[in-house]
């Protein structure tokens, strides 16, 4: 039946950061038409699309407008931050939404998918609880015990979050979720602290009219909730590699639609336990640019069009690590690049973000070795020689 799809589509992108500029160049090279959307001008993703559009994507009016401008067939998010009730509406008019409206409404604030995983899917989280107010925080706290994580129910990126070590943090932690909370919210999520083993991220490709395959889990490394390096194929039993899989089939099936997904899990001595999920590319699966031969972006692209999937080869240890911003600046010179590029089996991609600010992600080193400690070694050292002048 693949002969029946019609190439080129239309795809509008909401969001054009670093994970839509690699997948506007899969769909590009598929002779797709891009039209990348995000707040601000010559985000990393409009540098290499057809045409850009710059609107608050949590307006439903701006969205309406460049909708019934461009026509699109299909509409792309690339972050959560989407005012995803016109997303049901554009989806009742015929357009396409990835994976659907309803799982961007699902995924954009923490507590519904949260909710959805542990009450309707019975499946193991942190145990949680909810906060509207610092009072409420305080009661919400004690019952979950300390260290615990707290974090706006939207954000992303690890904005907002923090780890309470006992009652005395509490406010400092709610005012700082408050203060980098996205969106008109005042709400939180206070999670028990999981002491684990390692996280992996589970890229998940759901198909419209194939079964649902899984990538090489990714282990990953985070900092301030954000994620500094990555690597494929984390080193977890079958069982486990299993179990995930298991879990991310039931989120993903209750989800809907097409398209990958990253599913995040905490891995302890015992247990499995699910995190959160990305309808989309995810950040620490960019490691796939290099370990395998489809790497996300492309997987992403196949799955929303209905191309087929014939094998995914992941090419042995591979791993990523972040080129952070340290300052603000509008003006930005890299060094050190060719010094990086100097090492075998070592890559460099610099996103092309017009300007920066503390820990802002500006690039990613990428890196192969003979082992996983060799490639993440790589990767860092790598990451480390470039820097922003
Ligand atoms: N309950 C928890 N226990 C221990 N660590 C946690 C917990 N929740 C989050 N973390 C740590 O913080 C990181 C970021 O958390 P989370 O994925 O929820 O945030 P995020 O803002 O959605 O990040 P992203 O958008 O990059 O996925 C996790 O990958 C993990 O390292
Ligand atoms: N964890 C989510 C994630 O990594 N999202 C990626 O970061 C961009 C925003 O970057 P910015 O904040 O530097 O503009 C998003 O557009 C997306 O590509
Ligand atoms: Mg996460």
């Amino acid at each position: 039946m693949h002969n029946e799809i019609k190439l080129p589509k239309k795809l509008m992108l909401l969001g054009a950061g670093e994970l839509g500029k690699e997948f506007v160049i899969a769909a590009q090279r598929l002779g797709n038409y891009v039209i990348a959307v995000d707040r601000y001008p010559n985000a990393p993703a409009m540098q290499v699309a057809d045409c850009s559009e710059v609107i608050s994507m949590l307006s439903g009016d701006d969205l309406e407008a460049i909708v019934s401008k461009h026509q699109p067939d299909l509409i792309i998010p690339e972050i959560e931050a989407i005012r995803t009730e016109k997303l049901v509406e554009f989806e009742q008019r015929g357009i396409i939404v990835i994976p659907t409206a309803a799982a961007t409404n699902y995924t954009m604030n923490r507590d519904r998918i949260r909710d959805l995983a542990n009450e309707q899917l019975n499946i193991r989280t942190a145990r949680y609880g909810y906060a509207n107010s610092l009072e409420e925080l305080r009661v919400a706290a004690d019952l979950i015990g300390f260290p615990n994580v707290l974090k706006p129910v939207m954000s992303s990126s690890g904005k907002g979050q923090s780890v309470v070590q006992n009652k005395d943090e509490v406010e400092q932690a709610w005012n700082y979720a408050i203060a980098n909370s996205r969106g008109d919210t005042q709400k939180v999520i206070v999670e028990e602290f999981i002491n684990f083993e390692i996280e992996i991220t589970l890229l998940t490709i759901k198909q419209w009219n194939a079964p649902t395959i899984y990538c090489e889990p990714i282990g990953h490394r985070q900092e301030r909730g954000d994620y500094q390096e990555s690597w494929q194929p984390a080193e977890i039993s079958e069982d486990k590699i299993l179990k995930a899989q298991e879990i991310a089939k039931k989120v993903t099936d209750a989800l809907g639609g097409a398209g990958i997904f990253g599913v995040e899990f905490f891995i302890t001595k015992n247990e499995v336990i699910f995190s959160e999920l990305s309808p989309r590319p995810h950040d620490t699966g960019m490691v796939t640019l290099i370990s395998q031969n489809l790497n996300e972006f492309e997987l992403h692209l196949r799955a929303v069009l209905g191309l087929p999937i014939p094998n995914i080869e992941q090419f042995g240890p591979s791993a990523s690590a972040v080129i952070l911003a340290s300052e603000k600046s509008d003006s930005i010179t890299y060094t050190g690049v060719a010094d990086a590029l100097a090492q075998k089996d070592v890559d460099i991609k610099l996103f092309g973000k017009p300007s920066s600010h503390p820990y802002r992600r500006m690039g990613v080193a990428l890196a192969k070795g003979v082992n996983v400690e060799e490639a993440r070694e790589k990767a860092t050292s790598a990451a480390s020689k470039v820097k922003l002048v």
